[in-house]
């Protein structure tokens, strides 16, 4: 309507033209800002931008074929009125840029949220910052924000064998930090400078490759290790071949197949911190600090929970266990050991879990899982829970009395935190006695722990409620005062009963076999 009235206007027709064309500019920039963002946010910096526009189009209305007398008496009044309406539209204008800068701005921490969800970022002594806004999933589908993050997911390098091997000097033997059943795992350097680790795969565990990279690849998490790329050397077909079609009269050759590289994680394993005695003069944080133990399993419930609830796919982990809990330099403990994982779809989940071989480490493995060979998130939780009690009790998942597992800790530590005595579960060796508060916490985590291994997946928690009562107890060992949240904040799944056959057993009175023991020794000797 401008335009049509800007054509037909036969007075002041040089200022109409130019107040048509900011108008035209308006009407082009228009659409861009409203599809770019939230279309409420976006519209009230521009609330009065309809009136001006009306006022633009009854001005130039006004210049239709009006008498040379009234354009003399008017000029001046008319020009003002010109000056005024291209002034209030040039100032709309100027708002386009900075309107397009916010949703540019807020189309990055959708991203990011998708990515790192929130929780993520406060561990340790780091100070909490606030969350950044999040925008309603109402505003955008699912499969545009899928799109975005399909943009922005890693893409992971793929090395050369020449590569690899310049990185770990040749595979030399001072290179090797750790043996997985899968295989070695050196410690490298890129010719970039990157410090790395390499776990070399051999042949006969090839196969296992391709899962773990497709489940790391999908994954960026401040607790997850991350992968930095791998390399399948050309021999891995033909190896397969002659495997098939040659009759083994000999052990297959030592060469290998494929290679993954991790960044580098320099602080060890939590196991290693746990149970291993150190010579260093300056002893490990996890040894002597309550507050980091709670933080390490507050980071490690948060990447399960990003497994299971966040990540694109939800993941099961399978082998949670404190040998595959590694810290950075920064002491940050980053989950590690995907080969066992495997993705879930939730619409296709059945409630019994999946059929599949059982993996992961004794100690560790949920009783459905080890004795029906059904897996399920909380099989997770189960694992987790053990971890959690290994960190308050300093003892390894499961006692040894020669060959023979003795004990597992769940059963060794459920009957203690059910009488109360959480005091008798602690570990004494280089850890301070806990201060009330410490225990206080300590005391939660232990419930947790009790809930977490349940013998019936169902009765366990879910991962969220732990990470939200783990942040509780958080708060409460970094508290200084007595916790005024603590006594209002519901813990739901502490009060629930459990059948759980370890629930009745005696504590530490020697060999305790129970069907869990039973499986697991024969799984072993399997
Ligand atoms: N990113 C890393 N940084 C430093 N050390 C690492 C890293 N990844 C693995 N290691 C070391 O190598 C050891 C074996 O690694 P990992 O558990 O991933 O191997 P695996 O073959 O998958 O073992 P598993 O038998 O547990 O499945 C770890 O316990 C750790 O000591």
């Amino acid at each position: 309507m401008t335009m049509q009235a800007a054509l037909t206007a036969r007075q002041n027709r040089a200022e109409c033209e130019q107040l048509a064309r900011r108008v035209l500019m308006i009407a082009q920039l228009l659409p861009h800002v409203q599809l770019a963002d939230d279309p409420e946010a976006a519209a009230w910096p521009l609330a009065g931008l309809g009136d001006a526009l009306r006022d633009a189009h009854e001005l130039l209305v006004s210049c239709q074929g009006r008498s040379a007398a009234y354009q003399f008496v008017m000029a001046g009044r008319t020009a003002d009125r010109f000056r005024e309406v291209q002034g209030r539209i040039d100032s709309y204008l100027i708002l386009f840029p900075v309107i397009s800068h916010i949703g540019i701005t807020r189309r990055l921490e959708r991203i990011y949220n998708v990515l790192v969800p929130d929780g993520d970022s406060t561990t340790g002594d780091e100070p909490s910052r606030p969350p950044p806004p999040r925008l309603s999933h109402m505003q955008e589908s699912p499969r545009e924000v899928a799109r975005e993050v399909e943009v922005v997911r890693h893409r992971n390098q793929e090395f050369t064998l020449a590569e690899i091997m310049a990185a770990t000097n040749g595979f030399a033997h001072d290179a090797v930090i750790g043996y997985g059943g899968g295989g070695r795992v050196y410690r490298g350097r890129l010719h970039d400078g990157r410090e790395v680790a390499v776990k070399r795969v051999n042949s006969l565990q090839s196969d296992n490759i391709q899962p773990e990279l497709d489940i790391l690849s999908r994954l960026r998490h401040k607790h997850i290790v991350r992968l930095l790329g791998s390399c399948v050397t050309a021999a891995t077909d033909k190896r397969k071949k002659r495997l098939l079609t040659t009759k083994r009269t000999k052990e297959p050759e030592e060469e290998p197949d494929g290679f993954i590289v991790y960044e580098y994680m320099e602080n060890g394993t939590l196991y290693d911190h746990l149970h291993r005695n150190h010579c260093s003069s300056t002893p490990s944080p996890v040894r002597v600090c309550w507050k980091m133990r709670i933080e390490v399993l507050l980071s490690v419930s948060r990447a399960i929970k990003h497994l299971h609830c966040h990540a694109e796919v939800s993941i099961i982990h399978r082998d949670i266990e404190s040998s595959n809990i590694l810290f950075d330099a920064g002491w940050v403990p980053h989950v590690s050991d995907f080969g066992s994982s495997l993705t879930w779809h939730v619409a296709s989940m059945k409630d019994s879990g999946l059929e599949c071989p059982v993996m992961g480490t004794f100690g560790y493995i949920g009783p459905e899982y080890c004795l029906r060979g059904r897996v399920k998130p909380a099989s997770d939780v189960y694992s987790l829970g053990v971890l959690m009690l290994e960190v308050l009790t300093g003892k390894r998942a499961f006692l040894q009395g020669g060959l023979k597992i003795k004990e597992d800790l769940a059963c060794f530590a459920s009957p203690i935190i059910e009488a109360g005595n959480i005091i008798e579960l602690l570990d004494k060796r280089l850890v301070p006695v806990p201060t009330p508060l410490q225990l206080q916490a300590l005391k939660r985590v232990a419930q947790i722990a009790r809930c977490c291994v349940k013998w019936v997946g169902r009765a366990r928690p879910a991962i969220s409620d732990i990470v939200a009562n783990l942040e509780m107890v958080h708060k409460l060992v970094c508290r200084d005062e007595p916790c005024l949240v603590e006594e209002s904040f519901v813990w739901p799944f502490l009060e629930e009963v459990d059948e759980a056959p370890h629930a009745k057993s005696v504590p530490s009175a020697g060999y305790q076999p129970n069907l869990v023991h039973q499986k697991q020794i024969e799984l072993c000797s399997h």
